[in-house]
């Protein structure tokens, strides 16, 4: 046998051993080096090297499944018969295979046809001015400061620039939304480090456990405030929740000081929240240390050996305050606001109504395209959840055919026209999760809905063309 054929036949004896291999989602998340989509499972740990967004993506969905961060990082079906050649094992017949989408597949293809020819979706050119001008802006202020001595008024300047670096920058470069080139995401993903984060935790909190577990009641490390605030109907009422409306606010300014603090001993656990980081992103680990101690020597240390004073610690402050209020308040106002939907057991939206329902009803948008292009289009929530890998030039251009296309689905759109009206549905939502559970509060649960409502809830699923997951999305709101 020649050696090519020889291969071949060697090739095709080790696909039929896979096709008969079979994983339940235990066995695989005890592995970091495989992943699942659909109803097969890959070896992660060979494709990541191949993968043409970059190894780290895919290495942090190690151990998982993979299914939705692929459609929703890509905005197509998944290759599979490109990705044979990694192709291990299928998900054990005991186990739900992910499904897909299919109407958001659709939604994807006509966003694409949106978009100006060539762009990939990417940052267009005059992106990089904006770019540009805030890392010369932080560097300057922080050099002035480092060389003349702090003032409070240039401090607070620097949180907010440091706000709209996280915004603006590595926020898309950590979605991969930045460049076609994955050198470039990477490299920008480390301003999250600049700023007193660290990127490969974020990747962990953001990519991997908030967009696809979006206010899920177990899942979405931003529904976990840990007692101090009440976010959801299932979350335990505390005596001080009565007074989180007056709170909320100055807690967000000092939130960043719960990550400055606590990410180091996230990062040595490596895990975020109890979640941990898959093994497989092990690389990561180094420079994320290295990162987070030139952080603390740049930014704490050096000041206040240049200027040892009470005054410099306060601007160092003042700093961390405002950029963490900044950040805090625009991600809290656009996922926490009367009539959100919470995700999972006894939340609002069962976890298998579809990816889109999902997302959507879990985001609001506030305001249009100037506070865009300030915000780096987080104003435009429930595009960036649809749609991660876009970057936000292009959020206030398919906003009008994605509400429009939510809307026929069924699913709930939110967009407050003003800030101040975002801020008043969040605090409304407050307001009624810091009034004590009262056992009328009990029998409003799912269980006890009233059938007529269960009727117009079956009528709607009935006229988008009901599937399987609006009824099991239905059985799960009943309790
Ligand atoms: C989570 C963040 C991710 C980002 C930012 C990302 C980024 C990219 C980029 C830039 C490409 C090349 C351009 C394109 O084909 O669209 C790509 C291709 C691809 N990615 Fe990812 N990716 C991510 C996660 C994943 C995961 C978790 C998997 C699967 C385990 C995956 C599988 C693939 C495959 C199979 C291709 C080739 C697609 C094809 O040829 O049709 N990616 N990715």
């Amino acid at each position: 046998m020649p050696p090519s054929a020889a291969k071949d036949a060697g090739g095709a004896a080790e696909l039929r051993a896979a096709e008969l291999a079979s994983y339940t989602r235990k066995a695989v998340t005890e592995r970091s080096d495989l992943t699942i989509v659909g109803d097969a499972v890959y070896d992660a740990k060979a494709f990541r090297e191949e993968h043409p967004g970059g190894a780290h993506f895919v290495s942090l969905f190690g151990g998982r499944d993979a299914t939705e961060a692929f459609m929703e990082y890509h905005r197509r079906a998944w290759p599979k018969a490109r990705m044979s050649k990694f192709f291990v094992g299928s998900l054990a017949p005991s186990e739900k295979p992910t499904q897909v989408d299919e109407g958001y597949l659709r939604l994807c293809a006509e966003v694409n046809g949106l978009l100006p020819k060539g762009s990939g979706g990417f940052a267009p050119a005059s992106y990089w001015l904006k770019a540009a001008a805030l890392i010369v802006a932080a560097l300057t202020l922080e050099g002035y400061m480092l060389l003349r001595g702090k003032t409070l008024f240039l401090s607070v300047l620097l949180g907010l620039v440091f706000a709209w670096i996280g915004l603006n920058i590595q926020h898309d470069a950590n979605h991969g939304a930045l460049s076609r080139y994955p050198a470039v995401n990477y490299c920008l993903g480390y301003m999250q480090d600049w700023i007193g984060g660290n990127m490969v935790l974020w990747l962990q909190e953001h990519v991997v456990m908030h967009h696809l577990h979006t206010n899920d009641v177990d899942h979405d490390p931003d529904q976990k405030a840990h007692g101090a605030l009440r976010l959801k109907p299932t979350d335990s009422w505390l005596p001080w929740h009565s007074l989180q409306q007056v709170y909320i606010l100055p807690g967000e300014a000092m939130y960043a000081f719960k990550l400055l603090s606590l990410d180091a001993l996230e990062l040595l656990a490596w895990r975020w929240e109890g979640e941990p980081i898959s093994q497989l992103a092990a690389p990561l680990y180094a420079p994320a240390v290295v990162c987070k101690l030139a952080f603390w020597a740049r930014f704490v240390a050096l000041p206040l050996w240049l200027q040892p004073s009470l005054h410099t610690a306060a601007c160092i402050c003042a700093t961390v305050c405002t950029g963490s209020f900044y950040l805090a308040f625009f991600f809290f106002i656009s996922h926490n606001f009367d009539g959100v939907a919470s995700v999972g057991p006894q939340g609002s939206l069962s976890r298998s109504a579809t990816f889109t329902q999902r997302q959507v009803e879990t985001s609001s948008n506030v305001g249009g395209k100037w506070l865009a292009h300030l915000n780096g289009g987080l104003n435009y929530q429930i595009e960036h959840h649809l749609f991660p890998r876009l970057h936000h030039s292009y959020y206030a251009t398919i906003a009008p055919l994605v509400r429009q296309r939510i809307e026929a689905m069924g699913y709930k759109y939110s967009h407050f026209p003003t800030i101040g009206s975002n801020l008043g549905a969040m605090m409304s939502h407050l307001g009624k999760m810091a009034a004590r559970p009262t056992s009328a509060d009990k029998l409003a649960r799912p269980s006890e809905k009233s059938s007529v409502e269960c009727r117009l809830r079956l009528g709607a699923a009935c006229a988008r063309g009901s599937q399987a997951s609006d009824a099991a999305s239905l059985i799960s709101w009943l309790g």
